[in-house]
């Protein structure tokens, strides 16, 4: 590692917890603009270590442009300028030397659509660890995509037709199809973007349970329009409201005691 790299690592993972939580990732400062406009202001905001944390708010709050923070997917958006600190177990992931794909290989990211490549559902899971070089043969790589399968629920329903086109499932189906495809390159944190928002309340129900097991072995950022998906899935709540971090808490005290009159407002329906 060379030494700019070895300094954007500081401090180690361990030294940063919060009430005792270790601290995956952490916001400090976080200021975006696409262009002239701002879209986040002085975001502070810790995301805890094998929980799931949900970010709420009304449209155009800035929830998605917050998570596409935490795996640089900004980086894609031409106009968008990104300030203020970002770390993943302490590391500064807009360090020059963050090596971006290797970053999203440890936060992965699920979209709002099941967008599955047009290919196998075998091949969707297989392409990460192959690009990323993680099985030496076939038979690992037919490993890490039938546990993949499994981990995203999918695998009982898929298994004798791996070599079937993925855009033939149900969307329930393709967006756990997704999942397995972030879950192949073994992430430590999983973004999702809305993911249910596509889908049938039994699809949703599924890809809800999923969530809350998966949140055993990997930290989940998790946006939501749905107030109650946000209470059902996570353990912790960020409301965002025109751009600013209004507040963050346990789910249970966001949405049960909220410090603040606009989060009041927004959870009780007054807008948004
Ligand atoms: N690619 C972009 N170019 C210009 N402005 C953008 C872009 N993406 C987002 N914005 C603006 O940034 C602000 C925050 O948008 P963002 O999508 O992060 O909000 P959000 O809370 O996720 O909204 P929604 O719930 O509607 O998805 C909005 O004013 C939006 O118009």
């Amino acid at each position: 590692m060379s030494a700019a790299a070895a300094a954007a690592r500081a401090p180690a993972a361990a030294e940063v917890t919060v009430d005792g939580d270790p601290v995956k990732m952490r916001g400090d400062k976080v200021k975006v603009f696409y262009g002239q406009k701002q879209a986040l202001f002085d975001v502070d905001l810790d995301v805890r270590e094998r929980m799931v944390t949900a970010l709420i708010g009304p449209s155009g709050c800035g929830k998605s442009t917050f998570l596409r923070c935490l795996n640089r997917m900004n980086d894609t958006i031409d106009i968008c300028r990104v300030e203020g600190r970002l770390t993943l177990d302490g590391m500064d992931i807009y360090d020059p030397s963050i090596d971006v794909v290797e970053l999203r290989a440890r936060v992965g990211m699920v979209f709002q659509k099941p967008n599955p490549f047009p290919k196998s559902i075998y091949e969707n899971v297989a392409y990460g660890p192959r690009i990323h070089g993680l099985a030496r043969n076939k038979a690992e790589l037919d490993d890490i995509v039938a546990s993949s399968l499994q981990k995203a629920g999918l695998f009982e329903e898929v298994k004798d037709r791996l070599d079937a086109p993925g855009t033939g499932l149900s969307g329930g189906q393709q967006q756990r199809l997704c999942i397995a495809r972030a879950i192949a390159v073994s992430p430590e944190v999983i973004l999702m973007d809305e993911p249910c928002s596509a889908l049938d309340p039994i699809a949703t129900a599924k890809v809800e349970e999923l969530i809350d097991e998966l949140r055993a072995n990997y930290t989940i950022v998790i946006v939501t329009h749905s107030m109650q998906q946000a209470a059902r899935v996570s353990q912790r709540t960020a409301f965002f409201h025109l751009g600013n971090l209004v507040e963050e808490g346990p789910t249970q005290d966001i949405f049960t005691n909220p410090r603040d009159k606009r989060t009041q407002d927004y959870i009780t329906g007054r807008f948004g």
